[in-house]
């Protein structure tokens, strides 16, 4: 589905990813964890075309799309939750949601067709809200409906960055159950996360990324094995743990 091969990315000049290797294969869910300042939104940013490539390729189904401009992305199937979700705040949440269900519908040939009512039914606090304004939901809600946007452009691969950052524990375990559901229908995500729990219940697999390189990858086993401990350790909290 994607893969980078030795990517560098960075700010002007100056490269903080290094050399990154990534796959995400199709229906599988893949998490990216690692501590603050580690490359996790640039890498994000970089793999949906906000910010240049330095060096390496990225694929999406074998084809390079590191010329493409981000537009083209979504079109080729990849959408996105950025950090600070990047609402329409004064617009209604169906003006919010009908803007990308029109976007969605150049997709024709899309392989998951999510309906503006299927949608509706993985976030139930948004019937009856239709007319209100984004920007009065709380941070919870707002994630869901950058969720349920991005689910309209009819993605084969979603990316969230950190989704379950300072939210409540009950708004995380619902963010949890629909992330769950998008993996029992086979669509590929990438996660971007720091809590660890989260990261090992959502994901089949994952890249632990530290000062822009990545310094392991875990399975579903590995993921309480006293070395992973160790290293998501380092990885955190640097070498002198
Ligand atoms: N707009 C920018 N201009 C210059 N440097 C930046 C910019 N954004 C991030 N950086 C730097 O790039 C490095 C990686 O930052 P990035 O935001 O990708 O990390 P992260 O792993 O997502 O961290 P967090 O969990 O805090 O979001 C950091 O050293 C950061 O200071």
């Amino acid at each position: 589905m994607l893969a980078t091969r030795r990517l560098t990315a960075g700010y002007g000049t100056v490269p903080v990813l290094f050399d990154v290797d990534l796959d995400v294969g199709d229906g599988e869910s893949v998490a990216i964890v690692g501590a603050n300042g580690a490359g996790k939104s640039t890498l994000v940013r970089t793999i949906c075309g906000l910010l240049r490539v330095m060096g390496g390729e990225i694929t999406k189904d074998g084809r390079a799309i590191q010329s493409e401009p981000p537009y083209r992305r979504a079109e080729l199937g990849i959408a996105v939750v950025l950090e600070g979700r990047h609402l329409f705040d004064e617009l209604s949440l169906e003006s919010n949601l009908r803007i990308a269900e029109a976007q969605g519908r150049k997709r024709r040939e899309a392989r998951f067709d999510f309906r503006f009512d299927e949608v509706l039914e993985l976030f139930p606090f948004m019937k009856g809200r239709m007319s209100a304004p984004v920007g009065v939901f709380s941070g919870g809600e707002q994630q869901m409906v950058a969720v349920a946007r991005a689910l309209l452009l009819k993605p084969e691969l979603l990316i969230l960055d950190e989704p379950s950052t300072g939210l409540a524990p009950k708004v995380v375990r619902e963010i949890v159950g629909v992330i769950q559901a998008l993996r029992k229908k086979g669509m590929s995500l990438l996660l971007i996360e720091q809590h660890i729990a989260v990261a090992a219940e959502c994901s089949d697999r994952a890249y632990v990324l530290s000062l822009g390189k990545v310094v392991q990858q875990l399975d579903q086993h590995s993921w309480h094995l006293p070395s992973t401990t160790d290293a998501l350790a380092r990885a955190y909290l640097g070498n002198r743990t």
